[in-house]
């Protein structure tokens, strides 16, 4: 199939401190996150000024993979639309569709399954598309590539990298440690095609963290999770990373590598949750701590991206893994099969006092 140009569509986020509030808003609306949370995620944002370093490492992952094309022969322009901040992906199709592309591949910055993670992806196509009406592009989103031998060989390097931080005496005897964006356990129940079995998201990042362990030669490592928002009597994936440092702790452990394999860049909550809380904790349990590099900065994500875009321009073999099916790559929005990632009620607001 020929298509006449790639989109990458990703979460967004602020650009300067005037942006941080209609940023979360975005992000929140209709999903019964707390004011609280709201504010305490605000001064997160505000501690850097009110710039999520997100958009950038988009623009430099672009670069890179527009490179990328440019080595391989594949002539396609990229465009950059996010769901939640400037540039917003509904005016980045209309400009498609005024450039002339009728049809174009979509790299969604995710590589798992799951509502947030792929069919809210799903959604900004469609809505992208419908409001920029009968002219809009047909837009076909990538696959997964949670298990891309590419993905996992930077996510391996990046904990080598990370050991080598270490203080000396503490790179012998070091936990690894994976952790991923929590869901509320209701999302993660109704991850993936319902034939499936659910749990697509958990089992997708478990998945992960056992092959880039494999690849290290690691063999006792852990799956945790970070960033919890939502409703505090709503349950989530747990337990939450800073948590599991004191149970770490406790049993002894003196030294952690923490590994974000549930993301593509140093985003904020990799920068806040992880370099900053995470750290801090390691750092008062007399704990030493690593957090390794996310592929975004490797030249092997603009090889992974050119690869899943040749997958639909020439038949290019799908490199993976493990042995989870194929999926999410869909076209026009439409879902990975029915009834996929169903979005769980939201419970009742809690009654006024
Ligand atoms: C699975 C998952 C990914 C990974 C997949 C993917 O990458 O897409 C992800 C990525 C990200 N999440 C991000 C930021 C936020 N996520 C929030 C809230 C939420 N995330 C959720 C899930 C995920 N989120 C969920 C279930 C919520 C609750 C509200 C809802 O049901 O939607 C909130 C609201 C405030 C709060 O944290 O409570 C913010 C600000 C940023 C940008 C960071 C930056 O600016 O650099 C990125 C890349
Ligand atoms: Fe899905």
């Amino acid at each position: 199939m020929s298509y006449d140009a790639l989109l990458w569509l990703s979460f967004g986020g602020p650009e300067g401190p005037e942006d941080v509030r209609p940023f979360l808003e975005n992000v929140t609306r209709g999903r019964g996150v707390p004011p609280e949370r709201l504010d305490e995620v605000e001064q997160h944002y505000q501690h850097f000024g009110g710039v999520s370093p997100i958009n950038q490492l988009n623009r430099d992952a672009i670069k890179a993979v527009t490179a990328e094309l440019d080595r391989q022969g594949v002539r396609l322009p990229v465009y950059f639309g996010n769901r939640n901040w400037h540039p917003m992906v509904e005016d980045t199709v209309a400009r498609m569709a005024a450039d002339g592309v009728r049809r174009a591949l979509v790299f969604p910055t995710s590589a798992y399954g799951g509502y947030s993670a792929c069919r809210q992806y799903d959604e900004d196509i469609a809505r992208a598309r419908a409001s920029v009406g009968p002219d809009a592009p047909d837009l076909v989103k990538l696959r997964h590539f949670f298990d891309h031998p590419l993905f996992v060989a930077a996510f391996a390097d990046g904990v080598r990298a990370a050991v080598a931080t270490l203080p000396e005496q503490a790179r012998q005897d070091w936990r690894l440690v994976f952790t991923a964006h929590s869901i509320p356990l209701a999302a993660d129940a109704a991850a993936g095609p319902p034939e499936q079995g659910g749990n697509l998201y958990s089992r997708q990042v478990t998945e992960a963290a056992r092959l880039v362990a494999a690849e290290l030669g690691v063999d006792a490592y852990d799956v945790v999770w970070q960033s919890r928002s939502g409703p505090p009597q709503v349950p989530w994936l747990e337990p939450d990373i800073v948590d599991h440092l004191d149970a770490l702790h406790e049993a002894g452990v003196t030294a952690v590598v923490v590994c974000p394999v549930g993301f593509v860049s140093d985003h904020l909550e990799v920068v806040w949750d992880l370099d900053t809380e995470a750290r801090d904790r390691a750092a008062e349990l007399g704990m030493a701590f690593a957090r390794s590099a996310t592929p975004n900065n490797d030249p092997r994500f603009a090889e992974l991206v050119v690869e899943l875009v040749r997958e639909q321009t020439d038949g290019a073999q799908a490199r993976a893994l493990s042995t989870f099916p194929l999926i999410g790559c869909t076209a026009n929005g439409a879902l990975c099969a029915t009834g996929c990632c169903e979005q769980p009620r939201r419970p009742a607001p809690a009654a006024e006092a």
